[in-house]
């Protein structure tokens, strides 16, 4: 199972979660979050990141171009569309060879049909809770109705997840959860992360899937 750790912004702790080797680090490029990340990561923080772990950026509703010139400023790997955006806009970023996570707010009512038209236009789907935030609302859905989600796409898993729920991901099983993204469930303030939390959660999540241990080191 893939790890992304998401909304981080402060140098001295990319550098600490660098050494934990997630998957993916998310930067949130959409200014009224209270994890925006600004226009431009910081260049030093931008350099610890190994290219073992892809930079993602989450977007909201963002003009094409400005999303552009920004994935170019910040070597981004892939974007994470965190809106309303069309299934076209995310061909087009396909089209341009931009990697996409197209993001689903699920609340009770979610007709799980609605992914359809982002089937091949997008490379992931991310399945988050429904919420007055269009993210980063720190609560969890229903994950019983992941049942009916029955498309070829793999999705990250999201939304309020915490320490304490990596031995229940780690027993899920569904055939297209390759990932699961955290975020406010291990900040002790928006921005800044719990390495010693996420430690443990990595740890947690590696164990329980085999062949996928690894380590900072494992790479130097
Ligand atoms: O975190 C934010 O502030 C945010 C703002 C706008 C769009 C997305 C945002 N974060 C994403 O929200 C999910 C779940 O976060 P949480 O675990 O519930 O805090 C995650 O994918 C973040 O990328």
């Amino acid at each position: 199972m893939k790890i992304k750790v998401c909304g981080m912004r402060e140098t001295e702790n990319i550098r600490q979660l660098v050494e934990l080797g997630p998957d993916y680090i998310g930067f949130i490029f959409y200014p009224t979050s209270k994890r925006y990340v600004g226009e431009q990561i910081a260049p030093e923080a931008v350099d610890l990141v190994p290219t073992f772990i892809q930079k993602v950026g989450v977007f909201v509703d963002e003009p094409f171009e400005s999303l552009l010139e920004q994935f170019r400023n910040n070597k981004l790997e892939l974007v994470q569309l965190h809106g309303n955006e069309l299934p076209e806009y995310s061909a087009r970023l396909k089209q341009l060879g931009i990697p996409v996570i197209k993001v689903f707010s699920v609340g009770n009512d979610f007709d799980f049909t609605k992914t359809a038209p982002y089937t091949g236009n997008c490379d992931f789907f991310l399945f988050d809770t429904k919420g007055e935030l269009l993210g980063g609302t720190g609560r969890k859905f229903n994950w019983e109705l992941l049942d009916a989600y029955t498309g070829e796409t793999p999705f990250f898993l999201s939304g309020g997840i915490g320490p304490t729920d990596a031995e229940i991901i780690s027993n899920l099983q569904h055939p297209r959860l390759y990932g699961v993204d955290v975020n406010s469930g291990f900040e002790t303030e928006p921005a800044l992360k719990n390495i010693e939390a996420l430690k443990r959660f990595i740890a947690t999540i590696r164990q329980n899937n085999t062949g996928t241990k690894r380590s900072y080191s494992d790479y130097l």
